[in-house]
């Protein structure tokens, strides 16, 4: 048939105005969202948008598609550094979002019913429920947060901890056994903390064995469900929009009901088993009877409580094998505490060693578990807020970015960017390691801008049974074994390898550890 028979043959007159109907109406749609976009976009970009007098890059001023790629990339921690240091203190990482690094902004963003938590950790979290059941962290209103913290608060009391000490111990040993077993040869250091943390969490929470340990791997493949379910997430929360459309695609939501699922098990299996034990878990359902809450705060419980720890020791190790000389200060320190290889246990004693804590405030100044800011958000409906100098209209999310703030020159000084365990310690005179000696008015370490827990009400939850637990197997560590990078392994790769997907997720740490009892005779 020839193409003009389309027009001369009225029986197929009908399809032609068809096909150019909807080649039109396409066209219509087509040039109205292609209106709308480059409106919003100019919209973004002019003086008129409220934000517009901050500084930022133009691809985040344009659209959340530039977090969302920061961190499916997981580097946001150090991009965003960047733009810190070209742009300054505060700057639009977002169309209508705000990153913070200077201390004054703490107080007004996290400090007491200052402001709920932004969307990206409320509306747009993957971890709420079908039903719309909400873990702790993703909690807006003050009043139903304060009355869910309480049986964390409870379980953490300095008298209700106390039964997590065995657990403390009892995993710390389990690890080191672990790693005996691998002396003078080459060893993941990451992948054998990711199978303490667990394991130590799912004790802690579940009263449960998960022998990761004893297997020497991620035998039910949880680890690996959760990471891949928090680098998605993470992404997800910039463009909450999208989960539906990959919900349809062969690729699906990219783990994170995955995530849930895996979680949701853990809490069935504990429910079934009852209390046996005063675990969290025993906490929160004595609290909170609705299920589907106890299953959001399991997955949260199980996600706060495993990582954060598990990858400060690995950072902790890491500084130890770039930095001999501080883990030669660290084991006499330990030695003279706890003498003839006594299990270094004592909490008091733990707590008042000042090297050591040193050491653990230097491994989570630059390295923080949760790189990247905090999502608060200035009250919606609100006339807006001041922080610091600058006013923020209702409605922004803002955040401190913990990761540039630990490393602002105004707060810790000097250097920075290295590792000095010194600069916690009370002196009149301090050396540098470069040999230079300072006067201690020449030292800054300004406390309050340390902030790896958060800050406020919703900080934490588990910020002192952390540092209890780090204290135990960082001085188990240094007293058994002396540490050195593997002879293959870059240990730059390290700190590159580092995916900032709300909590670090991270490459391997290849090391070699040696017997100090070897190493003495
Ligand atoms: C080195 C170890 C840890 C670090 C650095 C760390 C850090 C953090 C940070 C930065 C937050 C977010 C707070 C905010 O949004 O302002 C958080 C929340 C939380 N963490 Fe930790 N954490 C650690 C270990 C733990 C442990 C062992 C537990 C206990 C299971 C725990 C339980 C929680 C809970 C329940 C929340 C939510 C608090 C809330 O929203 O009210 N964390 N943690």
């Amino acid at each position: 048939m020839e193409a003009h028979d389309y027009y001369a043959n009225p029986r197929i007159l009908i399809p032609a105005t068809s096909f150019f109907s909807l080649l039109r109406a396409t066209a219509t749609l087509v040039s109205h969202w292609a209106l709308i976009l480059v409106f919003t976009a100019l919209y973004r970009l002019s003086p008129f948008h409220p934000l517009a007098k901050y500084p930022g890059p133009v691809l985040g001023k344009l659209s959340k598609f530039y977090l969302a790629y920061l961190a499916g990339h997981g580097d946001a921690h150090t991009v965003i550094r960047g733009l810190h240091q070209q742009y300054g203190d505060v700057v639009r990482v977002g169309p209508n979002e705000l990153s913070f690094n200077r201390v004054d902004a703490l107080q007004p963003i996290y400090a007491m019913k200052s402001m709920p938590k932004g969307p990206c950790t409320t509306d747009y979290n993957s971890r709420v429920h079908e039903d719309g059941s909400r873990p702790l962290d993703s909690l807006q209103d003050f009043s139903v947060h304060a009355a869910r913290r309480k049986p964390w608060t409870k379980a953490m009391s300095p008298v209700n901890s106390k039964n997590f000490d065995p657990i403390i111990v009892q995993k710390a040993r389990e690890l080191m056994e672990e790693l005996a077993k691998h002396q003078g040869q080459p060893v993941n250091i990451a992948h054998w903390m990711m199978l303490y943390g667990y394991d130590f969490m799912g004790h802690l929470v579940f009263g449960r064995e998960f022998g990761m340990l004893k297997a020497g791997k991620d035998n039910s493949g949880l680890i690996h469900g959760l990471e891949h379910g928090l680098y998605s997430s993470s992404m997800i929360a910039h463009i909450p929009w999208s989960l539906p459309i990959l919900q349809c695609l062969p690729i699906g939501d990219g783990g994170s009901v995955t995530m849930q699922r895996l979680a949701n098990d853990i809490v069935r299996k504990r429910q079934d088993a009852g209390s046996h034990a005063k675990d969290i878990y025993y906490y929160l359902v004595s609290t909170s009877s609705a299920c589907q809450e106890l299953l959001a705060e399991g997955l949260l419980a199980i996600i706060a409580g495993a990582d954060t720890t598990a990858v400060t020791l690995c950072h902790f190790m890491y500084f130890m094998m770039r930095h001999p000389e501080c883990a030669d200060s660290l084991r006499r320190e330990v030695d003279a505490a706890f003498p003839h290889g006594d299990e270094p246990t004592d909490h008091s004693r733990l707590a008042n060693m000042p090297y050591l804590n040193a050491c653990i405030n230097e491994t989570l100044r630059l390295l923080p578990p949760v790189l990247t800011g905090l999502q608060r958000e200035v009250q919606r409906g609100s006339d807006g807020a001041m922080i610091g100098p600058y006013f923020v209209p209702g409605g922004t999310p803002v955040s401190i970015h913990v990761y540039s703030l630990h490393r602002n020159p105004e707060e810790f000084s000097p250097l920075p960017d290295t590792f000095w365990p010194e600069r916690w310690l009370t002196r009149n005179e301090y050396t540098l390691p470069t040999g230079e000696v300072l006067s201690k008015d020449q030292v800054v370490t300004n406390r309050a801008a340390f902030v790896p827990f958060s800050f406020g009400p919703q900080n934490c939850a588990g910020k002192a049974l952390a540092s209890v637990e780090l204290r135990v197997v960082i001085s188990a560590l240094v007293q058994k074994f002396e540490v050195r990078k593997a002879k293959e392994y870059d240990i730059d790769d390290w700190e590159k390898n580092l995916r900032d997907h709300y909590v670090t997720l991270t490459g391997p740490l290849q090391a070699v550890l040696t017997s100090h009892e070897l190493n003495d005779s």
